[in-house]
């Protein structure tokens, strides 16, 4: 008989997306991003980081002070990332994993790639404007997202 207590596809992309998160440097939030077609092959994943050439090293990561001097205007998003990251054709009708609710710079790039739906896990900047126009973007643009449901299933991984 087979075993029944494997993951869910939306486990197992949620999970990719979390792993991909790992890998972020920045010391407050870590954001992954997974990118599956319709018959759940996984196109692309990403993660938030400084662009490629800018070292993270010497780049800053801190949230306040001049905006030439925190984080804001030079990470790359998670969600950016993955969809720059793809090397195949074109990521019409494909489904978005993240860890965090798309900004809505990530947002515009989401809708004019074809990508045509949203799963994350976290909303917690939910009240702020970026997030509201992300929304109002979505349901414009017809994508649909929805909360990834956790299931309380624990997997430890010895790394
Ligand atoms: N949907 C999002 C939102 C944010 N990020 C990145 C950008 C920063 O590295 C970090 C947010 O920093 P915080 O203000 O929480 O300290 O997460 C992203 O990749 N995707
Ligand atoms: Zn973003």
């Amino acid at each position: 008989m087979k075993r029944t207590d494997y993951i869910s596809w939306d486990q197992y992309f949620m999970g990719i997306a979390m792993m991909s998160a790992e890998r972020s440097k920045d010391p407050s939030t870590q954001v992954g991003a997974c990118i599956v077609d319709k018959n759940n092959r996984i196109l692309s994943m990403g993660y938030n980081g400084m662009p490629a050439g800018c070292d993270d090293d010497t780049m800053p990561w801190g949230k306040s002070g001049a905006p030439l001097d925190n984080k804001y205007f030079y990470v790359c998003h998670a969600e950016l990332n993955s969809i720059l990251n793809y090397r195949g054709g074109n990521l019409k009708d494909a489904i978005i994993y993240s860890t965090l609710f798309p900004c809505n710079e990530c947002a515009k790039a989401i809708i004019q790639c074809g990508i045509k739906e949203v799963v994350y896990m976290s909303d917690k900047y939910a009240m702020t404007e970026s997030t509201i126009a992300s929304k109002k973007m979505f349901d414009m643009a017809g994508v649909a997202y929805r909360p990834f449901e956790a299931k309380g299933r624990k997997i430890t991984l010895n790394l």
